[in-house]
């Protein structure tokens, strides 16, 4: 036997060995479903599959490239760089380009992000003049996304009377016409959206039966991770690609579809066998990812779904500590709390920050933890949200570069025409998008043919847009030879866009210089790491797909040591030693826009559970008492979720239902006294005053929690400090006391330090040592 097999258990192995035919392995979280994929891409190489014949398919291009590290480890070759690897998107994008002439699209076609094609909808809508607040265009682009995504083409939209039906009840009648013209913009702009690249794959498997054989022959073996969360359009390019020689192995868990609201289909998974002749199914138990308490608490939690299939996850590993539960006051308290147990938790085990993770349902709850990690100087990192390449800045660059590549992209176009100000003003866009739309032809082509043309445009004005027009198509000479860093760098200084932003002088200004030097400065790796390969030059075009086509996961750029904050769908497929979710709180997680029906609340449960087995060594749960929601402070309460789980699995760091204990209201775990905190503690109407201190039984369990770092607090209990007196504290360094409020237990000091300036401390908790 090849030695790496024996680093699977016999439930895995066989998947792995079975060279050939369609096979699906269903199984819990951390039972190990990726691994197996990983291991039977190593070991079809090993039996001489050549890996331009494998095509894998993952849920980031992070996840593609640390498989592909992984095989080469087992393999012991380079080889494994051959492999087709990486998202849908990504590996269907780079076969539109070499097939786009097909279905007339130029190969350098932009890919439109999520804003572009929402801006597209906007002037849409805005054209058309058509009520804004009644099509709102978010939701204009989330219907039209759907449609893409279950291949509902324009035509057959116009075809199915139901749909339009639908679409007028809701009173948008004109959504038909809205979805037409943004198709027929995108095509004149040369441009798909994230749609597009699935509907059009679609589209050309089907209509060139040449095709479609040409790439059946190449991707003799298939592997789908995540299978439970493809949607339409992905099943149908994976059905119709594995169809010749039905080689196909996907994994996934029921357990964990997440995406059923942008149009994943769990039946995927459920139909499977029916879709391939002789399917083997796999099953996997073991868990190895994550501690008893862990696995035995994520089993009872989706055991309340009723629409599952019974799956066995078990685990030899240890009991492990218990979940922690807490409840505290506020986001902001939320945030001290989750700061200071990692910080603690760090400290003690000598861990690093990225075994930390922190989960949330809705990236607004991010700001509270950030707040709360920079006071702790620990460093993080957000993952999706705004990403680095939708800054303004940086689009902006990123629009000089993909016009240079093509021309006809409108989005491109628009942003950068004006920026930096020369004097083409918005009457002249607007004829000249007017005239476009008359010729159809893109914007740039009528530029490019204002002299043959009869509109309302002064010479000053041609000459500006002429001199724009010759600025753009010197870059793309330019790019024609120079590599993507070369480019980008003339782009910058040519443009005066950096000079611009000297002007601006402020720290955000400042901030954005360096955004840009960022950019430029992940070019010139990208341009080198690309150099390496063999089949590609580090040009414009490729660092401009690869930005196209990052997901959040993928844009992780540096290595620092961080902890991780991101959505819990991102969280998907990863592992973390400690994880806290945060929020757990009724209408927030659940959602409260999930719970109309039962099918919508086990979705939410189901992310839950993925939530939860993420975390190999322990879990934090956390809720408040109150939260800001659309900007008022609304009465929370905990989730369903906290008492869906067995009790036996969970540490209530404070009493259930306990409303007259108020956790940690006036000093962090530290003893430091947040004074805004102290502002916001009003009671409210129908809830009890909050008491002012932990009980002595509270402290004990924070004692419990973290033993090390509250230990030395006793020694302060019998200090006495003075004004003027030198103290030191183990985080803030050294320092000197400035002012004594209060007596005995309320007793504090107000203490300027090295690190952290004024502090105001409760003395009860304080640890400091007085040195003078
Ligand atoms: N046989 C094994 N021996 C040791 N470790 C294993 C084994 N199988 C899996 N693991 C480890 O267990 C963890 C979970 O495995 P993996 O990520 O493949 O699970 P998964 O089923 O894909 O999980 P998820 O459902 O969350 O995507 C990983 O750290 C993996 O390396
Ligand atoms: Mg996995």
């Amino acid at each position: 036997m090849e030695s790496y097999l024996a680093e699977l258990n016999e439930a895995q192995r066989a998947p792995v060995l079975q060279k050939d035919g369609a096979m699906i392995v269903i199984a819990g979280a951390g039972s190990g479903k990726t691994r197996v994929l990983t291991y039977r891409i190593a070991y079809l190489m090993s039996q001489g599959v050549d890996p331009f014949n494998i095509l894998s398919l993952t849920f980031t291009n992070k996840a593609a490239r640390e498989m592909k590290n992984r095989i080469s480890k087992i393999v012991g070759s380079s080889e494994a760089k051959n492999l087709w690897m990486g998202t849908f998107h990504s590996i269907f994008a780079k076969i539109l380009r070499f097939e786009a002439d097909k279905l007339g699209y130029p190969s350098n076609f932009t890919i439109y992000d999520t804003q572009d094609s929402q801006s597209v909808i906007r002037a849409v809508i805005k054209d058309m003049r058509l009520d804004k607040d009644v099509y709102k265009y978010k939701q204009v682009y989330n219907r039209i996304s759907s449609f893409k995504n279950s291949l509902i083409t324009v035509k057959a939209y116009f075809q199915n009377p139901e749909l339009q039906e639908a679409d007028a009840m809701s009173k948008k009648p004109r959504m038909g016409e809205i979805y037409q013209a943004y198709v027929e913009r995108c095509f004149k702009a040369g441009a798909m959206d994230f749609d597009d690249l699935l509907l059009k794959t679609n589209e050309l498997l089907n209509r060139f039966p040449e095709v479609l054989h040409k790439y059946q022959s190449r991707f003799r073996y298939i592997l789908v991770d995540e299978y439970q969360d493809t949607n339409h359009s992905q099943y149908l390019i994976v059905k119709a690609l594995s169809d010749k020689f039905q080689n196909i192995c996907v994994v996934g868990d029921d357990a964990q579809s997440i995406y059923a609201f942008r149009g994943a289909n769990i039946n995927n998974i459920l139909n499977f066998q029916k879709d391939y002749e002789n399917v083997e199914m796999y099953r996997l138990e073991q868990n190895y990812r994550s501690t008893k308490n862990i696995v035995n608490a994520a089993n009872s939690i989706i055991d309340k779904n009723k629409t599952k299939l019974e799956k066995v996850v078990w685990t030899a590993n240890d009991d492990g500590p218990k979940i922690v539960v807490n409840r505290l006051l506020t986001d902001g308290e939320e945030g001290r709390f989750v700061a200071s147990s990692i910080f603690e938790t760090k400290m003690q085990n000598q861990l690093s920050n990225g075994d930390f993770a922190i989960l949330y349902r809705t990236n607004a709850q991010s700001r509270a933890m950030e707040d709360a990690l920079r006071k702790r100087d620990i460093p993080y990192r957000i993952y999706g949200g705004l990403s680095f390449y939708q800054r303004k800045e940086i689009k902006d660059i990123l629009s000089y570069l993909r016009l240079l590549i093509n021309p006809k992209d409108e989005e491109a176009l628009k942003r950068i025409i004006n920026f930096p100000a020369r004097g083409i003003g918005q009457t002249t866009m607007d004829r000249l998008s007017i005239a476009a739309n008359q010729y159809g032809k893109s914007i740039f082509e009528v530029i490019e043919n204002l002299d043959h043309l009869d509109l309302k445009i002064n010479k000053s004005t041609r000459n500006k847009l002429e001199n724009f027009v010759n600025m753009i198509k010197s870059f793309t000479i330019l790019s024609e030879n120079a590599d993507a860093f070369v480019v980008a760098d003339t782009v910058t200084k040519k443009t005066g866009l950096v000079q611009e932003m000297k002007k601006d002088g402020t720290p955000e200004g400042v901030a954005r210089i360096e955004n840009i030097e960022e950019l430029l400065n992940g070019i010139r790796d990208f341009v080198e790491e690309q150099k390496e390969l063999a089949d590609s030059s580090g040009s414009l075009a490729e660092f401009l797909e690869d930005v196209a086509l990052a997901t959040d996961m993928d844009k992780d750029t540096s290595d620092e040591d961080r902890v991780a904050l991101m959505t819990i769908h991102l969280a998907k497929g990863l592992e973390f030693p400690y994880v806290y979710i945060v929020g757990l709180e009724e209408d927030l997680f659940p959602s409260a826009m999930s719970m109309n029906t039962r099918s919508e609340l086990e979705e939410e449960r189901r992310l839950f559970y993925v939530a939860l087995t993420r975390a190999e060594t322990q879990a934090y749960l956390t809720y408040t008492q109150s939260r800001y929601r659309w900007g008022k402070l609304v009465d929370a309460e905990a989730s369903r979720f906290i008492e869906e789980i067995d009790d036996q699995f969970l540490d209530y760091l404070v009493p259930q239902d306990d409303y007259k204990y108020k956790p940690l209201i006036d000093t962090d775990i530290f003893g430091e006294v947040d004074k805004s905190k102290l502002r916001q503690t009003k009671p409210k109407k129908g809830t009890p005053p909050p008491a002012h201190k932990p009980t002595e039984q509270q402290l004990q369990k924070l004692r419990k929690l973290k033993p090390a770092a509250l230990e030395p607090a006793k020694a302060t209990k019998t200090v006495n400090l003075a004004e003027g007196n030198e103290v030191e504290h183990m985080r803030f360094g050294k320092g000197t006391v400035l002012k004594i409020e209060g007596a005995g237990q309320d007793q504090k000091a107000e203490i300027d330090f090295e690190h952290g300036g004024i502090k105001n401390l409760l003395l009860r908790f304080a640890k400091l040592k007085v040195l003078s």
